[in-house]
């Protein structure tokens, strides 16, 4: 691992307007937030339903503007417009893996799609064979190219989705309550691969949850955020065995009592 992160986020701020506020008054939505993620490491950014996860998410992609803070990537400033290499090393994945996916493109066509807008990335040899082995990675059959999303299960989905970032070879990717619409026998399954694919392709990943379960299974390091704010971080371990904040605490608690509810 080289010193320097491969995603550095320092000061970050979002504001919104307040619906309905005459004076045009702003929240806060990600207040002062830092946080690095460095190579081949997995971080989860956790905490509850609105605490500004997505909005810090969207921020590192590039989808949404910060009032202020400073976004770093491989140890350079990200521009407000991204060149094309910026948007191509940094991908996503989002939550609901069938209304990410066109449901009127064949899956092999989905992943195609990505080297019209990145040549760069684009194989010099047959796409099908390019494509198969994408799918090969994600766990999927070469046949599953030819199937529209509807023909496949939400886990199938997601693994497409992930073959269609993985096609672009980037970085960092920021998954984005990636496992949270599937079973939890698949959502095991996706993050088995996640780990294999962070080993065999050296990735970086920004793992955003509400689910602590899920992210002890996944995270070397965690943040947590309460209200837009960044109350604790560390190694996975140490936070979970020895959380420093009574939010982190509660959310642990709350974590176990759900546990203890389904068992
Ligand atoms: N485009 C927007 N316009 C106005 N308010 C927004 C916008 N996007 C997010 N918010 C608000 O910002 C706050 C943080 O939202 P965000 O989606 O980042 O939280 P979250 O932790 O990801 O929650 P969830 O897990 O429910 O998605 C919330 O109060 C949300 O309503």
């Amino acid at each position: 691992m080289t010193d320097t992160p491969v995603l550095a986020v320092d000061g970050l701020r979002v504001t919104f307007p307040i619906k309905g506020s005459l004076r045009r008054a702003r929240f806060s939505a990600v207040e002062n937030a830092g946080l690095t993620v460095g190579e081949n490491e997995i971080v989860a950014v956790v905490g509850e339903s609105g605490s500004g996860k997505t909005t810090l998410a969207r921020c590192v992609v590039g989808l949404q503007r910060p009032d202020a803070g400073v976004l770093t990537f491989d140890g350079s400033p990200m521009p407000a417009r991204r060149p094309a290499e910026l948007k191509r090393a940094i991908q996503m994945v989002f939550q609901d893996p069938r209304s990410s996916l066109n449901p009127r493109m064949r899956a092999g066509a989905i992943i195609d799609e990505v080297w019209l807008t990145h040549p760069s990335t684009a194989p010099a040899g047959p796409r099908r064979t390019a494509i198969a082995a994408l799918l090969a990675d994600v766990g999927l059959a070469a046949e599953v190219a030819d199937q529209y999303p509807a023909q496949l299960s939400g886990g199938q989905c997601q693994r497409v989705s992930l073959a269609r970032a993985l096609a672009l070879s980037p970085r960092l990717l920021v998954c984005d309550e990636a496992v949270s619409a599937l079973d939890v026998s698949v959502q095991a399954q996706v993050l088995r691969l996640l780990v294999e694919l962070r080993a065999t392709r050296r990735l970086s990943m920004l793992f955003i949850s509400h689910d602590l379960g899920v992210v002890h299974q996944i995270a070397d390091r965690v943040v947590v955020m309460r209200a837009g704010q960044i109350v604790e971080q560390g190694p996975a371990d140490t936070v979970f065995s020895n959380p420093r904040h009574e939010y982190t605490q509660a959310l642990l608690d709350a974590a176990l009592e759900l546990n203890d509810l389904s068992t």
